[in-house]
This record gives structure tokens, sequence and C-alpha cells, in this order.
């Protein structure tokens, strides 16, 4: 196959501009052909179709395997199977191929082009290379130092399937014997110039060694991806997800992927990413929301305060929990269950003390739910040993006598009684409760928090959700009522000739784990932000992934978490002995220089080993730093949020203190109506400090930054992660003086006041 662009001589005469015109022509000449073949694809797979043959699809729907399409040729399947999935990205996606690369191979000169999805020719010649196959990496990889063979690479700037610009890099002039022409300033640059939207995009045009590095790391074990904010940490992990399913389709596919993030405003943001890399098969959960596999509708985005969220997370509340669930349901008799019945007349008891060792031993190895026959069973048999030998009573009718008595029944029921996870959790609201349960575990402060939070009535909160899934552990699941007698016969099995036995039947119900772990679990868990999970969440996550390996993305100057050895030690007990392997990504695609500069300065005197990346943009605006009073902070706030609609393309983030946050949301809304178009407005995002994590605006406005400190348990980290939010300009605005936040910073311009 060759390739090589066919240049006259007269070509060295072009103008600039004719040269672009006639690369770009013929970059066209190639999607076209690559647009008509899957035109072509789809037609000879609407024929099969129609004259009836079949196209067989495998378990998943919309994915149909190449040695699957029975009816098709396997060339006909792979374009197809291409032209499906082309169907289903994102209808605003940049086109299908993005990148080109020219190489100088001595023995075939080749031209490969990338894409988001790989199609061939009617020869099986790849017309276009699936971006994570192994042939692509070159065009990720090769550098001017390291060339891979690789004249030139050339980015494509697609609109659908329309070629709209050019940029090119030549990695190896002196191999450039074909006088290759090189245009554009730099597909990097250029995209992250472009105006950011509400939704993240994908960077398979622009990825860079570093990350693509991470991308396509091995998968056993743990893989850690730390750096800075705006290293690209988030987009690095959605592409080695799309990557991953790509090169081991059939182990992650089946075993699936999980991809854990913060919150639903952060999962909104990131999941137009894989859909656009023609990934659809990816469970994306905010991490309030994991717990729903195994109580179903419990879901949270709801924050505690900073004290509380604190308590809540810490690995102590496993004692608690465990205590709690041993509490007798009725603390107000100050008694402990125990049990006396009578058979002909003798007394049979147990003390307190009996039934409480007989329950911690059933415990020692079975969950309470799950457990309850055993327990039955142990008390009657140590009731039916009392019973004495001259009592006139079969032995073997004793255990039937007291459990049919209701003085037994009455005393399971509050020993040994159904409990469901919410309702256990619930009885912290009940200060008696949270004193026996965490006594010696717990502060009188700290006890006092949890009994409150509780007694509000409040809907669960995300740190609420962990606990809840830890008692499910503790407690498994709630037996459903009893169903309906047990069918002896297989259903429909009329015609077949062996019956199923009583024996069988009962093997199988009593096999306990069969009913044990109800939560689903996952061939890779992915976690984003991992700087912000804590201990109790951590277990949660692991429970779904006992079996899977990991990828884990934060940094921990970013945490929200105030015992940054308790994130690092949960991570390193996540590894253990497994395999695992860090990637460090060092350049900050989204702050431009003079925005980090501030944030540098506004986190390293707290936290001086912040891993602090290097900023490759500037746009020559410092940030503002600006002060106001509380009387004039609507209008003054408002008049920013309007300069700085003008000013950048794209979103605008007002990111206030938690205390602020309701009221000048309502009080801006109201007064930016009246003056602004409502297309502006859309452009305006209210998020919490919590809620910016991992999001990005064109235009961020900081108010109250002490404020943002004080009420947060990351302190000064989580101001540093608002300050780092913007892609072009910042904003921050004191109220009543110049807040603490700014001493030592020094910032270039002068300080402004609001006009
Ligand atoms: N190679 C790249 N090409 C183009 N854009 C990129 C590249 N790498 C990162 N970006 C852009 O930089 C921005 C920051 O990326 P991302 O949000 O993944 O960073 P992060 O490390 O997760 O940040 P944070 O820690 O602050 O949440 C995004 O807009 C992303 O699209």
């Amino acid at each position: 196959m060759d390739h090589w662009p066919k240049r006259d001589e007269e070509d060295s005469t072009l103008t600039e501009a004719e040269l672009l015109a006639h690369e770009l022509a013929t970059e066209q000449a190639h999607v076209d052909a690559v647009y008509a073949r899957l035109d072509q694809a789809t037609d000879t797979a609407r024929n099969a179709a129609r004259s009836g043959q079949n196209l067989f699809r495998s378990e998943r729907d919309t994915w149909m395997r190449e040695e699957d399409g029975t009816a098709l040729f396997e060339r006909d399947a792979f374009s197809y199977q291409a032209a499906r999935r082309l169907a289903e990205l994102d209808a605003e996606h940049e086109g299908l191929v993005f990148g080109r690369l020219d190489l100088d191979d001595p023995e075939d000169r080749e031209v490969r082009y990338i894409g988001r999805i790989g199609v061939r020719d009617d020869e099986y010649e790849p017309l276009v290379i699936d971006w994570r196959a192994r042939a692509a990496e070159p065009f990720y990889r090769a550098t001017p130092q390291r060339p891979m063979d690789v004249v030139r690479r050339r980015v494509l700037r697609c609109r659908n399937d329309r070629v709209v610009g050019i940029e090119d890099d030549l990695l190896d002039a002196e191999s450039n014997v074909h006088n290759l022409p090189v245009v554009g300033e730099g597909a990097l640059m250029a995209s992250l110039a472009r105006a950011r939207g509400t939704r993240m995009r994908d960077i398979v045009a622009t990825i860079q060694s570093e990350q693509d590095e991470a991308i396509r790391a091995d998968y056993p074990g743990v893989t850690v991806i730390s750096g800075g904010p705006g290293t690209g940490k988030t987009v690095v992990a959605l592409h080695r997800a799309a990557y991953l399913l790509y090169s081991h389709r059939r182990r992650f596919e089946r075993g699936g992927v999980l991809v854990v993030g913060p919150g639903p405003v952060f999962m909104n943001y990131i999941e137009r990413v894989l859909p656009s890399l023609g990934e659809d098969s990816v469970t994306l959960r905010s991490i309030g929301s994991i717990v729903s596999d195994v109580l179903p509708g419990v879901a949270s985005d709801t924050v505690d305060d900073a004290d509380t969220a604190v308590v809540k997370g810490s690995l102590k509340m496993v004692t608690v929990l465990r205590t709690l669930v041993n509490l007798p349901l009725d603390l107000t008799t100050g008694l402990a269950p125990s049990v006396r019945v009578t058979i002909k007349g003798e007394v049979l008891s147990l003390s307190a003390d009996q039934v409480a060792r007989i329950r911690a031993g059933i415990l020692s190895h079975q969950r309470v739910n799950l457990a309850r026959e055993s327990a039955q069973k142990a008390v009657v048999a140590a009731l039916a040993q009392q019973v004495p030998e001259e009592t006139d009573v079969e032995a073997d009718q004793v255990p039937d006598m007291i459990a049919d008595q209701a003085a037994f029944r009455t005393f399971m029921d509050a020993w040994w009684p159904s409990l469901s996870a919410p309702q256990v959790l619930r009885r912290l609201a009940d200060p008696a409760v949270t004193a026996r349960a965490a006594e010696g575990v717990l502060r009188p402060e700290q006890q006092r928090l949890l009994s409150e939070s509780y007694a509000r009535e409040a809907p669960w909160t995300v740190a609420d959700t962990a606990l809840l899934d830890e008692l499910v552990a503790i407690l498994g699941p709630v037996p459903s009522e009893p169903d309906a007698e047990q069918p002896v016969f297989i259903e429909g099995g009329e015609s077949v000739a062996e019956f199923v036995t009583t024996s069988d039947v009962w093997e199988r119900k009593a096999d306990p784990d069969l009913r044990e772990d109800t939560h689903e679990t996952y061939a890779h868990v992915l976690v984003d932000e991992a700087q912000d999970v804590t201990p109790m969440q951590w277990r949660m996550l692991r429970r779904r992934g006992s079996q899977a390996s990991w990828t884990v993305v934060g940094d921990l100057a970013q945490s929200s978490w105030p015992d940054l050895e308790e994130v690092g030690r949960a991570v390193r007990e996540l590894i253990g002995n497994a395999p695992h392997r860090d990637f460090r990504l060092s350049v900050n695609y989204r702050s431009p220089a003079e925005v980090f500069n501030l944030a540098k300065q506004v986190v390293e005197p707290h936290y001086p080993d912040a891993d602090l990346p290097r900023a490759v943009r500037s746009t020559g605006h410092e940030p503002e730093l600006l002060t106001t009073t509380e009387a004039a902070l609507v209008a003054d706030l408002a008049d920013v949020i309007d300069r700085l609609t003008d000013e950048v393309g794209g979103t605008v983030g007002v990111i206030a203190p938690p205390s602020r946050r309701e009221a000048l949301r309502g009080a801006l809304q109201r007064r930016l109506a009246t003056r602004m178009n409502p297309a502006n407005l859309d452009r305006i995002l209210f998020p919490s400090p919590l809620e910016a994590k991992g999001l990005e605006y064109d235009g961020v406005v900081v108010v109250d930054p002490d404020a943002i400190v004080a009420e947060s348990p990351g302190g000064i980290r989580v101001l540093y992660v608002a300050l780092t939010r913007p892609t072009q300009r910042l904003v921050t605005l004191d109220v009543g003086r110049p807040g603490a936040w700014r001493q030592g910073v020094a910032v270039p311009a002068p300080e402004l006041e609001p006009a």
C-alpha cells in the first residue's frame, strides 16, 4: 500500500493558504472514502437482513462480534460494526478520523489514519485504525527525540464528515525525503484554547505521551495515576476505561467496568466522553449511589457538615456499627433478653449472659439476618438439655414444643429480629443508643454530632450510604417473606425423565453463599478523585471489586479529608501485595500560568508536599483579587459575572461557601435575569466548592474564600480546588476586608476595586 501524497513539483510555489487548501482536499478525499465504505457496509448488512439471513448478535445488543456476523463476510461485519458504532457517537463529535501518521519505513512507505473506531476496505486493509490499537501508539508516543519511525504526525480537525483544519508536527526532519508539507500551529494549544462547554470532551486527537503511558498501562493489580490540578487525570482515566475494553473486551465486558466519581454533577460532566469514544458498556456511578445495588432507591448527593462528615467517614464507625447491631432493641428497660419456657411444668431458662454467648458464637461465622434459624436451633437445644430425664415427654418432640410457645417466639423476635440497615442506622438518633454503641470509641462531642444528624430525620447523606453498606455487610440482606411452598418438580419439566428430590431442593436452598452477596461486582474499578474517598467509602468500594483490578486517580493536595495520612494508608491497603504501577502527570492543561501561579502560592505554605504541575498556557490576564462589603456583595458579584460572561466564550462558575450559596444564587438569578440575555444566563453555574471538584469553567468567581476554607474539613485544600477551576479568567471576591487566605500571596496586577 502506498498512500504517500502525490504532490507536484510546483507545490513548493503555493502560498500558505493554497497549500492548506491542497492538504485539506487530500485529507477530505480519504475521509470521503471512509464514509463511503461505511455506507456500503451498512447497505450490505441491510440486504443480508432483508434476505432473511442471520446477523448474529452477541449478548450485548449493540455490539456484534466480527465472528458472529455469519451472513456477512468478515470485512463487511467489521465495517458494519464500525457504522453502527459511528451512529452511536455524539452528534456533535469531532469526526471519526482525527489523525494521520506518515511513517518512514524502509520496507513499505506507509500512511496510517487514526480514528475513534477502526474501518477496513474491501481488501480488509485498514482505512482507519482504532486509536486504541497497538498500531496507533506512535501517534501518541512519538517525539522528535524518539520519533518511532514517524516523519510527520498530523491532527485532522473534522466536523462530522468534513475536514476543517490540519495541525502538523514534523518529528523527523531528516527522514522527510519526500518533503512532506507541515501546516498549522500545533493541535494541543489549539484544542486547549477552545471555550469549554458544560460537558467534558474527549482528547483522542491530542493525548500526550505521559498520558498515553497511563492509558495503556497493564491492568492487573492497581494502577495509580496522580498529578496536580488540570493534568488530565480524569480524562486519562476515562480513555483508559475505553482502552481496557478494547484490548481485553472479553474480560472486561463480561466482568464489567465501574467508574466512580465524587457526585452527580461530576458524573453528568464526564458522561459524554465514553460514548464519544464508542464505549457505552461502562457503569458510571457517583460515590453516593454505589449502595443502591443492595438498597434499591438509596442514593445521595447531600453532604454533611464538615465535622459530622469526618466522624461518619472514619474507620471507628465499623466498631460503632458492629456494637449497634447487637444492642437490644429496647434499651429503655435496661434488660438484655433472656428466655424462659415451661415443658410439662418444668421451667427451662437461659440467662442474658448465656444467650449473649450463644449469639456471639453464631455471629462469629454467620451474618445476623442469615443466622436466625441457626440461632433458634442453638437456643432450643440449650433449653432442651435442661428437661429432666424423668419428664413424661418424647425427646424428639421437645424442640417443637419449645419453639411453638408464645414466650419463646416473643423472645426470638426481641433477641433476633430481622434488621434492615436503614432501621438500624436511624437508631443512632437516640443519644442513649449512640452512647452505648460508641462508648470508648467516639468522644462525647462526636457522639452528639452523630446523634443530632440522625435526629433531624433528613434524607441520607453521601457519608451515610457507606454506613448503610457496612450494615448490609454485617447484617446480610433482609430475608424476604417466606416463599410459597418450594416446588419439588422442575417447573414445566413434565418431559424430563428424572425428578428432583426434596433433598436436592433443600441442598440448593440451604447454601448460604447463594444468598449472601447481593452487591454488584466488577472486573475493573476506576476511582476518580480518590483523595476524597473516606476509609468507610473504601470499604464500600472494595466490596464491589473483591476480584477486580483497579485504577485509582487523585491528588492529595486537593483532598477534602483532613487526615491525608489516612487517605494514603487506604490506597496502600488496597494495593496490598498486588502488582502495582504509578504514573504521575506533570503538565497542567487547564489553568493559565497566571491563575496557577496564584493557586500555588495559596496551597504551598500549608501543604509543602503538594504536587505542583507546570502550567503550559498563558492568557496575559492576571487574576483579579477584589474586596466588597456585605451590603454591596450581590450587586458587585452581578457586575463581575456580567463582565466575565462577555470576556469568555464558554461557562462562568460562581463558587461560594455553603453558608452563602443558596441565598446568593437566588439573589443573583433574579438580578441577572433582568439584565442578561437568557442564552448567557445558561452559561452561569453555581457549584458548591465540593461540587466544583473535577469540573472546569472558562471564568470563575470565588466568593468569600476565607469562608470556603472555614467550612470544609479540607480547609485550604478545598480553596485550592476552587482556584484551579478556570481555563481563562479568575476573580476572587472577599467580603468585608481582604481575606486571611491572601497573606503572603503576591499577584503582579494592582488590586482593583469594582466600579
Ligand atoms: N492531552 C490533552 N489534550 C487536550 N486537552 C487536554 C489534554 N489533557 C488534558 N486536557 C484538558 O485539560 C483539562 C483538565 O483535564 P482533567 O479534568 O482530566 O484534569 P484533572 O487532572 O482530572 O484535574 P483536577 O485534578 O483538577 O480535577 C480538561 O479540559 C481536559 O480536556
